[in-house]
Parts: C-alpha cells; sequence; structure tokens
C-alpha cells in the first residue's frame, strides 16, 4: 500500500513538473507568432486592380482607335510647314530667326511655329558658331553651357549611348539619353504640347568648335584617355572622373543642343514623384491620392499634370521629379530619361491620368486622330528635316503600343466615370 501510494505521489510531482514547463513556455511565447501561423502581408499596391481593368479594356479597343484617322492630315501639314525650311547657313538670318522668336508673345506657345520657324529655330540651335562653353552645373547629369554668337544660350547634353542600346532595371536608371531629349520636342509639337524648347541634334569638334572658347572651368574638369584623346568628365553631382565623353574619329561630340530658357520659372515637386529606394510613395499605396491633390492644385494646374504624364508615359520617362512653370504652364524640360528600353511599358508613369481620370476634352480630341501611326509618322516625317535618325524602329512601335495603352486607360475612366465626369471642356 505504501509502495503503490509512493508511485501514485511521484506520478502527480511528474504530471506537476510538465504542467509547470508548459505554463512557463506559454508565457514567453505570448505574441511571438509561430511563423505558421502568421497572416501573409497584405498587398497594398492597389494599382494591380486598375492595370487589370486597363489591359481589358485593352483588349476591346474599338477598332478606331487602331486605324490610320485622316483628320490629322491637315494638323500634320501645318507641322510640315513650320519644320520643312531650307537650310540657309547665313547667320544674320540666325540672327532674325531669334529676333522673331524674342518678339513672340504669347498665352498658347512657348514659340513661334507658323511659316517655317521651327525649322529656323532648329538649325539656328545647330549651326550657329558658338561664343563660350562653361560646365552646366545644375541637375545631376553632365551637361554644358553653350553661348551661340548672338547671345543665345543653351543647354547640350551628350551622347551617353547608341541609338540600340537598352537601358535595364529601375525606370529611371543610366545616363541621360541625348535622343530622348530631342524626341520629345517633336513628340510634344505632335501632340500639340507646345510649352517645351525647340531641340536638336548637334555635333561640336572638340578641338575647333570648344577648346578656343572654353572657360577655364571646363578645362579642368577634361582629361587625355589612354588613347591620347581629349575627353570631358565634366562638373555635376553623378559627375565622375571615369564617366568621360570623348569625341568619336572625327574629333566630333554629339549631342542634344536644347534652347536654354532665360526665364524666371517655377518650380513644384512633382506630387506623383519616385521615391528612388524602397519606400513607396503615398501616391502608389493610397487609393484617394487624387481627392487629395485636387485639394491643394487648381484643376487647370491638375490636368496639366495629367497630360504631362500621357508625354511621359509615351517615351517612358518615369524621371519628372519636379516641373518647371512659366505663364500657369508646365514647360517640358529634362526630357533625358525617356527612351530606355522599347520592351518595357511602365503603366504607372499614367498614375496621373487613371487616379484622377480627367483630361482636357481638345488634348483628348487631338489624341484620338493620331492613331493608327500618324504619330509616330510625323514624328519620323519632320525629324528627317533635320536629317538625323531620332530613335530605332522598335521604340517608334512602342510609342504606338503605348498610345494604345493610353486610349484604354481613358476607356478605363469613362467607364468608371463616364464621358462627362473625365473629359473637360474650357482648359
Ligand atoms: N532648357 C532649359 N532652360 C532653362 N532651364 C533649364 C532648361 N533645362 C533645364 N533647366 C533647369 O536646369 C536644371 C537642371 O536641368 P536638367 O533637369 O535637364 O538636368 P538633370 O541633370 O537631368 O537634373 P536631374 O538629375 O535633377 O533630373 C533643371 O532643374 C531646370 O530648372
Ligand atoms: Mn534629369
Amino acid at each position: 500500500m505504501s509502495l503503490n501510494y509512493a508511485f501514485s505521489f511521484s506520478v502527480f510531482l511528474l504530471v506537476l513538473v510538465v504542467l509547470n514547463i508548459y505554463f512557463f513556455y506559454t508565457l514567453n511565447t505570448i505574441n511571438k507568432k509561430s511563423p505558421k501561423f502568421n497572416v501573409p502581408k497584405l498587398r497594398v499596391d492597389l494599382t494591380t486592380n486598375v492595370f487589370q481593368d486597363i489591359y481589358e479594356y485593352l483588349n476591346y479597343l474599338p477598332n478606331q482607335y487602331k486605324n490610320k484617322n485622316s483628320k490629322f492630315m491637315s494638323i500634320q501639314k501645318k507641322l510640315i510647314n513650320s519644320f520643312n525650311t531650307s537650310r540657309v547657313t547665313n547667320p544674320a538670318h540666325a540672327q532674325h530667326t531669334w529676333v522673331e522668336v524674342d518678339n513672340w508673345v504669347s498665352n498658347i506657345s512657348l514659340f513661334p511655329h507658323e511659316d517655317g520657324i521651327g525649322g529656323k529655330m532648329l538649325h539656328a540651335l545647330q549651326s550657329t558658331p558658338i561664343a563660350l562653353v562653361d560646365n552646366a552645373p545644375k541637375g545631376t547629369q553632365l551637361k554644358l553651357l553653350l553661348l551661340l554668337e548672338g547671345n543665345q544660350k543653351l543647354y547640350f547634353k551628350p551622347k551617353r549611348y547608341n541609338l540600340e542600346h537598352v537601358i535595364n532595371g529601375k525606370i529611371y536608371a543610366g545616363f541621360d539619353r541625348h535622343n530622348s531629349e530631342v524626341f520629345a520636342y517633336y513628340l510634344a509639337m505632335v501632340l500639340n504640347f507646345k510649352w517645351i524648347p525647340p531641340s536638336v541634334i548637334r555635333k561640336v569638334h572638340l578641338d575647333n568648335d570648344i577648346l578656343p572658347v572654353a572657360t577655364s572651368g571646363l578645362r579642368k574638369t577634361m582629361l587625355k584617355n589612354s588613347k591620347g584623346t581629349l575627353c570631358i568628365y565634366g562638373k555635376c553631382f553623378y559627375c565622375k572622373i571615369n564617366e568621360t565623353v570623348c569625341p568619336d574619329d572625327n574629333g566630333e561630340v554629339e549631342g542634344a543642343a536644347i534652347l536654354y530658357l532665360d526665364k524666371q520659372l517655377k518650380v513644384y515637386k512633382s506630387p506623383w514623384r519616385r521615391s528612388y529606394n524602397a519606400k513607396k510613395m503615398e501616391w502608389e499605396i493610397d487609393s484617394d491620392f487624387c481627392v487629395k491633390i485636387r485639394g491643394s492644385l487648381s484643376t487647370r494646374h491638375l490636368l496639366n499634370l495629367i497630360e504631362v504624364s500621357l508625354f511621359d508615359f509615351l517615351i517612358q520617362n518615369g524621371d519628372r521629379h519636379r516641373y518647371e512653370v512659366y505663364k500657369e504652364q508646365i514647360i517640358l524640360l529634362d526630357n533625358g530619361k525617356g527612351l530606355g528600353n522599347p520592351l518595357v511599358d511602365e503603366l504607372d508613369i499614367l498614375a496621373p491620368l487613371y487616379q484622377c481620370c480627367m483630361l482636357p476634352t481638345s488634348t483628348w480630341q487631338h489624341l484620338e486622330i493620331l492613331s493608327g501611326g500618324n504619330l509616330s509618322d510625323t514624328i519620323k516625317l519632320l525629324s528627317k528635316f533635320q536629317g538625323i535618325k531620332l530613335a530605332t524602329e522598335e521604340h517608334f512601335k512602342a510609342i504606338e503600343r503605348r498610345l494604345l495603352k493610353i486610349y484604354a486607360t481613358v476607356q478605363y475612366c469613362i467607364g468608371r466615370y463616364g464621358s462627362s465626369k473625365v473629359f473637360r471642356s474650357g482648359f
């Protein structure tokens, strides 16, 4: 009996010890969920559904958006008249062009566009002798500030890549593409976005055109490479001594010559700017982002931002972190981050459009008649007058494909809110 009692007591003690261990274990692991029971983090990427909807609309896009619209022909003719200019190399003619440009006062465009003036401006930018060259330290990319004879200033963004080069990685990766700046100018003309400085491909001879008129500051940022060629590494935030720009076998450096606007420009941070790190921006996680923005921006300004997003989507410029405003209009400056990869259409560049679902009626009517190849055909036609190829065929195809995606996004907006809410007249 006493043996039996001793056995039962020891079993009881054992149970007590086990219970104790269990008690202390659970006490320690409270609030530490086992990984098995972790609820997966909700994806707060609100864009995904929108993207699905837009692609759905893309599949059912009416045929009119795939066919060439003959209504564009009269506009194309006007553009041709503006850019098909005989090339006069007489400096007096160039001076006359700039007088005409300087006297231009308008609330509908930054520059005149009638009677061949477009072509004349580009030609003057391309061929007027250079009086002085310095580094342009504003911004992060290597660029030069050129003063032309006759006092026009221009930015010179040098060529970094061949047209065939494809940029992989982040949408804002790589150096600026000089051809993207010039392409953007013609694209803006075709879209009827007339608030952009003229821009053209120019070749400058380093020994003949630059060195004799280079400031000592610029000379200090040049060095000879292993072949004994003098190259420029420049002065800018990202400029590195081993990332030089060197002349080709003819001693020339190609670049985009962009007219510098000596005007008081207001600078704004873009509400749809990227974070440039892993952190998501408010516009990427808040489905009501546009409602918030509408409280602080006028409808006109917002519509203008939406128009800029269409433009940026077409060339895939995902780097418009800030923008300049002149006469209450956004000026399309800094378009060098376009044409990176013809196989990528980053749809979130269109966020201002699909989040706000608004567009000026006139802009939509203009977009509609650009269908079926009119857009790329006209860019090719106009740039041919300057005799330079601006992009590979893949990029032109990509522009057409992206235009269809813009149509689909507008259809998505109409489907969601109705056309009377989407299209805004009088802007
Ligand atoms: N054509 C122009 N006329 C007048 N000012 C200009 C022009 N182009 C650019 N700027 C001004 O110069 C600054 C730098 O130019 P830009 O943005 O083209 O250089 P960037 O090196 O690409 O700069 P970031 O790295 O900040 O994008 C801009 O903030 C703008 O205010
Ligand atoms: Mn830039």
